[in-house]
């Protein structure tokens, strides 16, 4: 189980990236959602002993990370948001050269080990490769599958899916459910869709603090019958309801609401998503944050 309380971290520069940051998160798909810029990747370089916090404690399975960051490291897989290769060194190569570097010294077992996660993956037809010739799903294909090596109880992946194809995002997400069973997976996306369709746990960040963390479902479910959509481009806002998203759909003006009673004849009730339930924390926060200026 990973237990994050009271995390801070400032850089140099003075900009403060997370702040006071309690999260507990323990097997399975845990998904951490959260506008550009609010410290996802600042989170979970943390967690990953790339960086070190200011305060805080951060405890994974009874390990004090800060205080024994070799211990973790043994536990974890990390995928960064951006990640480099060696452009000359072919996909089996370089999963050889970083299981090396993990500490899999024992070449049957690491070749086994290898041979499982390409196939894991659905790399081994293309396993001979320079990773500098795959598209965008196979290279994170391959993260998934470096981050893997050595059967890491933890794994980090800082926004897998960004600049997938439908197909590849699908493919990616079988990976990420299979390989979720017996460890937790901490992934970071600002695609909600993504967090809905994977995570049954769900933490919601903003200006470096969790404002909403739960179920998934447990977090949508209250909004049941507090959905309302209506299209055209005349609709108004009433001061009833609290706008959730402007959009189109197919070129028509699509206006979606919170609001406990129906807001008018022009909008019609819909099912509730996670989505409607991060538009709605990012609104009371707005709001909040308005409050506080004007005190
Ligand atoms: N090394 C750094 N030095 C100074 N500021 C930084 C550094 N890294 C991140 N920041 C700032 O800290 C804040 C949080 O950044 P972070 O990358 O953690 O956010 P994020 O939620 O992961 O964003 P994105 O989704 O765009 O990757 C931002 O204001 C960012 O500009």
């Amino acid at each position: 189980m990973l237990q994050i309380q009271q995390l801070s971290k400032t850089y140099a520069d003075g900009t403060q990236a997370l702040r006071q940051l309690t999260l507990t998160a323990d097997r399975g798909l845990f998904g951490l959602l959260g506008p550009n810029g609010v410290g996802k990747s600042s989170l979970l370089r943390t967690i990953a002993t790339l960086q070190s916090a200011d305060s805080g404690t951060l405890l994974f399975d009874g390990i004090d990370v800060q205080q024994e960051p070799e211990r973790l490291r043994r536990q974890l897989g990390y995928l960064p948001q951006e990640f480099g290769v060696y452009p000359h060194l072919s996909c089996q190569a370089l999963l050889e050269h970083i299981a090396v570097l993990k500490g899999l010294h024992q070449a049957t077992a690491r070749r086994e080990q290898i041979a499982q996660l390409l196939a894991l993956t659905n790399l081994s037809a293309v396993a001979g490769k320079t990773v500098a010739q795959f598209s965008g799903g196979m290279r994170q294909r391959f993260g998934i599958a470096q981050a893997l090596l050595g059967d890491p109880k933890l794994l980090i992946l800082d926004e897998p899916s960004a600049g997938l194809d439908p197909q590849e995002r699908a493919q990616l997400h079988n990976v990420l459910c299979e390989i979720s069973r017996d460890r937790l997976v901490l992934l970071s996306s600002h695609i909600v869709d993504d967090i809905e369709q994977l995570c049954p746990n769900v933490a919601i960040l903003l200006q470096g603090q969790i404002v909403l963390q739960g179920d998934t479902q447990d977090l949508i479910t209250p909004l049941t019958g507090q959905i309302w959509q209506a299209y055209g481009a005349s609709v108004a806002v009433p001061p009833q309801a609290q706008l959730l998203q402007r959009s189109y759909q197919r070129g028509i003006p699509l206006l979606r609401v919170f609001a406990p009673q129906s807001p008018g004849p022009d909008f019609q009730p819909v099912a509730a998503t996670l989505q409607d339930r991060y538009f709605l924390a990012l609104a009371q926060a707005h709001a909040l944050a308005q409050m506080e200026r004007a005190l």
